[in-house]
């Protein structure tokens, strides 16, 4: 899909792709169309990027809270978004071991009742190891500081997203 595609999609065409490049926020995506025609998709990031930036803390950690755990109750259930899935797979969180997912477990409750939002952590980029240490590191952090290594997080989730939606939708189909 080029970026003529994007920049020619109504409002709801342009939320119905790109709704989920923040994990269940369309909102972010309904926000940025406003700040159409995009030069490339780093523009497109960029827009995203200065919308998350200038949101409140407490609005920072609504986005965070909209992620599923790692491992968690949903994936369990086969509850997670379709982009959540993939990601998680290919991290190798579908085949932890049983001794891995209880520690995964006790450190995103952990890490939960200490912030008040989960572990975020780009899954396609870190294996299961590096998660796990990352975990165990980050939760020792303070609020502030794990309010933006989330918020980071989800904007190296959310260009991952934005490349698949640009390689995979032929904008005629559109
Ligand atoms: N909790 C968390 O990090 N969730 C995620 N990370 C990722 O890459 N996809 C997710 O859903």
């Amino acid at each position: 899909m080029k970026i003529e595609d994007v920049n020619a999609l109504d409002s709801d065409a342009f939320i119905s792709l790109f709704g989920n490049i923040v994990e269940n926020c369309s909102l972010i995506a309904a926000a940025i169309w406003s700040s159409r025609p995009f030069s490339d998709v780093d523009d497109i990031q960029n827009q995203l990027n200065k919308f998350i930036d200038l949101l409140p803390r407490n609005g920072k950690e609504g986005i965070l809270r909209n992620h599923p755990d790692l491992a968690g109750r949903l994936a369990a259930a086969g509850q997670l978004t379709r982009e959540s899935t993939q990601e998680q797979k290919a991290a190798g969180l579908d085949t932890l071991t049983a001794e891995e997912k209880e520690k995964l477990n006790k450190l995103n409750t952990e890490y939960k009742a200490k912030f008040g939002f989960p572990f975020v952590i780009c899954a396609r980029e870190n294996k299961k190891d590096a998660i796990l240490k990352g975990l165990e590191h980050r939760v020792q952090n303070d609020l502030e500081t794990e309010t933006l290594t989330g918020v980071e997080e989800v904007k190296k989730i959310c260009r991952l997203r934005l490349l698949d939606i640009m390689e995979n939708h032929p904008g005629a189909k559109l």
